[in-house]
Parts: C-alpha cells; sequence; structure tokens
C-alpha cells in the first residue's frame, strides 16, 4: 500500500481564500480591517522568516498587518509593555509574540500578558482552558490545522484510537484535547512512555509532535492509519519531520510530508483565528465553524 500524500500547502490555500472572503465581509461590516499585530524579538533566522511570511499572508487576506520588531536585548517589563499597548488597540483584533524568544526573557510572562480574546495563538492558560472544557475560546493553530487535515481526510473521526507523540503545551496537549472533543479516544505518548511503538501500533490516527527527525518509523504504524506530521527538523539530508516517510508511506492510509503538511496550515489558522477574534471583539455574529 502507498500512502495519500495529504496536501497541506493546497488545504491552506484554499483555507486563506476563504478567510479573505470573510475578511473583506468583516471589513465591510466593522467599517475597518481585522487587524494582528505580531511582536518579533531578535534577529533568529527562522523566526524572521515566518514573521515575514505571517505579514504577507495577513496583507493578503485583506486585513491590517502590525510588526513589532524589538532589539535582542530588549527587557522583560519593554517587552510587556509593548504587548499591554497592543491590548488596547482597538485596530488589534490578534496579538502574536513569535517564539522562541531569547533566553533572558519569560516566555510564559509574557503570554500571560496578551488579552486571551487576542490570543491568536491560543497559548493563554485561559484559552488552554477554554479548550479542555469546550468553551469558546482561541485554538492553538498548529493543532487546529492538524484537525482540519484530519477531517479532511477520514470525516467523522468518532471513536477511533489517536496516539499524540509529544505533550508540549502547543501542539500536543491542545491537539490531544480537540481530539477528545471529536470523541477520539486518545493517548498522549512523550519520551518517558513505555512500549511506544504498541502505542502507535494500535492507532488509527497518529500525530507525531516530538521534534526529534524520523523519530516513528515505518513498522510502528497500522497499516491505513492516518500519519499527521507536525515535525520541522533541520538536518544535512534537509527539512525532515518526525515520522520517517519514506517507511511510513509504504503502510500508512494517509500520510503528510514535510515540507507541505502541517507547516502551510499554522498561517492559514492563525488568519483564520484573527478573523473569528475580529468578529467577536466587534460584536457581529459570525459561525467560525464555517473555517
Ligand atoms: N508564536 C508562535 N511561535 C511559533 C509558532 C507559532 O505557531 N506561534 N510556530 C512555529 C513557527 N511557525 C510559525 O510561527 C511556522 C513554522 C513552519 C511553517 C511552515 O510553513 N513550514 C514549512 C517549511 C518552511 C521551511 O522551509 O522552513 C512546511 O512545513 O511546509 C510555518 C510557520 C514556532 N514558533
Ligand atoms: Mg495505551
Amino acid at each position: 500500500m502507498t500512502a495519500r500524500i495529504i496536501d497541506g500547502k493546497a488545504f491552506a490555500a484554499n483555507l486563506r481564500a476563504r478567510v479573505a472572503t470573510h475578511a473583506a465581509a468583516f471589513a465591510a461590516a466593522a467599517g475597518r480591517p481585522a487587524g494582528l499585530a505580531v511582536v518579533l524579538v531578535g534577529e533568529d533566522a527562522a523566526s524572521s522568516v515566518y514573521v515575514r511570511s505571517k505579514g504577507k499572508a495577513t496583507r493578503e487576506a485583506g486585513m491590517a498587518s502590525f510588526e513589532h520588531r524589538l532589539s535582542t536585548d530588549v527587557s522583560q517589563d519593554d517587552l510587556i509593555a509593548r504587548v499591554e499597548q497592543l491590548n488596547a488597540d482597538p485596530a488589534v483584533d490578534g496579538i502574536l509574540v513569535q517564539l522562541p524568544l531569547p533566553k533572558h526573557l519569560d516566555s510564559d510572562a509574557v503570554l500571560l500578558t496578551i488579552d486571551p480574546d487576542k490570543d491568536v495563538d491560543g497559548f493563554h492558560p485561559v484559552n488552554a482552558g477554554r479548550l479542555a472544557t469546550g468553551l469558546p475560546g482561541m485554538v492553538p493553530c498548529t493543532p487546529y490545522g492538524c484537525l482540519l487535515l484530519l477531517r479532511d481526510v477520514l470525516g467523522d473521526l468518532s471513536g477511533m484510537d489517536a496516539v499524540v507523540v509529544g505533550r508540549s503545551n502547543i501542539v500536543g496537549k491542545p491537539m490531544a484535547a480537540l481530539l477528545t472533543a471529536e470523541s477520539c479516544t486518545v493517548t498522549i505518548a512523550h519520551s518517558r512512555t513505555r512500549d511506544l511503538a504498541d502505542h502507535v501500533r494500535r492507532a488509527d490516527i497518529v500525530v507525531a509532535a516530538v521534534g526529534r527527525a524520523n523519530f516513528v518509523p515505518g513498522d510502528w504504524i497500522k497499516p491505513g492509519a492516518t500519519v499527521i506530521d507536525v515535525g520541522i527538523n533541520r538536518t544535512d539530508a534537509g527539512l525532515v519531520g518526525d515520522v520517517d516517510f519514506a517507511s511510513a508511506k509504504e503502510v500508512a492510509g494517509a500520510i503528510t510530508p514535510v515540507p507541505g503538511g502541517v507547516g502551510p496550515m499554522t498561517i492559514a489558522c492563525l488568519l483564520r483565528n484573527t478573523l473569528v477574534a475580529a468578529y467577536r471583539r466587534a460584536g457581529i455574529a459570525f459561525d467560525d465553524k464555517t473555517l
């Protein structure tokens, strides 16, 4: 069996086009565009690329992009003051602080400062709590992108066995919460999990988010399973995921490639979250399940 290769790039392009249509309707109804502020601290090369991509995608979707570039040695107080200024700015619907931050800064404290209703990354504990309890909030972009791809491939996920490999606050935990809300039976595996291969072999859905190149080999995959690879690892062989793609694609029913799978969904879902935040803040009805 050779797996269906899930085209995240095409899916993301389609989502971005749909966001753009709704963003135009928002601007007409609210008398202003939805706005996203991105804060970048320092010169990290990958972060600079991502922030530039986010700004471009935001403008292409017909939304306002506000870029705040702060020097590597910015103080914690000055960074927090910038976030507070964005919280108070009525033109800003979404705020995102690009991660990772330089070592001298306390990411948790910075993320706690973001107004939860503008937290388009969905990283604030209030949004984590809303997701865990089924309340409307902001859902982290990468896990939400994975969910959209899974629904597209599988339709109803109810009753399926899912394994999430990785327990980060940014991907693993919210991914598990989203799959639980879809009525999957979810296992969260991590570096201390015993008999990891056995857990993965039982899964209809595997989400790999450990940050280790080619960590999940094809012989761990149940024949026909759907494999979502969140990993982005730069190796001598180029960019690779957390799943050994060459062996896994011979066993899986469907699999995301790296690059071109989950990655593009992250920015598309960020635009989606910004639009959702804008509608909520403006008090204009919008069915966010359409996106
Ligand atoms: N505040 C945040 N910081 C970070 C996030 C985030 O969601 N919020 N995620 C990552 C970086 N990231 C966006 O910020 C991101 C990573 C990767 C991609 C992507 O499209 N990847 C491509 C490959 C790109 C390449 O060649 O390097 C792909 O997988 O096809 C988009 C966004 C960490 N920080
Ligand atoms: Mg188990």
